[in-house]
């Protein structure tokens, strides 16, 4: 479904992505993973055109998507959300959904705008498909509540009943458990997994090991921009050089802090 080839990302002097190739087969859930400054939201950013690699291509389903804009990657099915959530605060849990639907359905603005006015119209329908998609994520019960008004872990469902909603092929999922406590990082787990189950095909960036390690499928790691081991979890778990690079830095830490304790 995807395939990023020999991607190098240059910042100025500073080189973010390098040579760094894998790819996404369709029903996946993979996990792109590294410690920080590895490269991965860099990665994130060129796959879904926020901006385009200096060198390198990205394919997605046989077309080439490195420099095309991002108007024009969405459409193809591919959605994302964002660490630093991109709701709209102002707007109610089931109108940020519409507006999700929004590319969708080829409703036009001013047909949004009559709805959100509570225009009865055949936008009803659009209408009816957000509470299916907010029961989907649990959300239906304060699909009139201001998003202002949520906790993190419900804004992060939020943001992720949005991008679903857009009926992507591929979604990206950026550090959608980032903050989330236990119970809510296992709830994310199982609608990361229920979701694939409906047929999208799943990329996360993120830090919690026990979410990626129960939930994907393969694991590409990047880190200082290089990928230095693709695999499943078991064989990342076992493969010396992400040890070294980045499980072996959390042990560290832990065996460290339980040391000061
Ligand atoms: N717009 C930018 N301009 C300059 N340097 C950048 C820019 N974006 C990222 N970088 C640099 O590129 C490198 C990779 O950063 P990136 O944010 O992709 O890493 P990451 O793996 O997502 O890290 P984290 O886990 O902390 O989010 C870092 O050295 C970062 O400082």
């Amino acid at each position: 479904m995807l395939q990023v080839d020999s991607i190098t990302k240059r910042f100025g002097g500073v080189v973010a992505n390098s040579e760094v190739s894998f790819t996404v087969e369709e029903g996946q859930i993979v996990g792109l993973i590294g410690p920080n400054g590895a490269g991965k939201s860099t990665m994130f950013n060129m796959i879904s055109s926020v901006f385009p690699p200096t060198t390198g291509t990205i394919t997605f389903q046989g077309t080439r998507i490195e420099k095309l804009p991002a108007y024009q990657v969405a459409p193809l099915g591919i959605s994302r959300t964002f660490q630093n959530l991109q709701v709209f605060k102002n707007m109610t849990v089931i109108e940020n959904v519409m507006v999700g639907q929004h590319m969708q359905t080829k409703t036009n603005l001013f047909g949004m705008a009559s709805l959100l006015l509570g225009i009865t119209r055949k936008e009803r329908k659009v209408y009816d498909q957000a509470m299916s998609y907010l029961a989907f994520f649990g959300l239906q019960d304060i699909f009139d509540q201001k998003a202002s008004s949520l906790s993190l872990g419900k804004l992060r469902l939020l943001e992720f009943a949005r991008a679903f909603a857009t009926e992507p092929k591929l979604l990206l999922l950026d550090e959608i458990a980032a903050g989330l406590n236990h119970k809510e990082t296992q709830e994310m787990s199982a609608l990361i997994n229920k979701v694939r189950d409906t047929g999208v095909t799943v990329l996360v960036v993120e830090h919690d090991m026990d979410l990626v390690m129960s939930i994907c499928d393969k694991l590409v790691v990047l880190d200082q921009g290089v990928k230095i081991a693709e695999g499943t979890p078991k064989e990342i778990q076992e493969n010396e050089a992400v040890i070294t690079a980045y499980l072996g830095a959390d042990i560290d830490e832990e065996e460290v802090e339980e040391e000061a304790i």
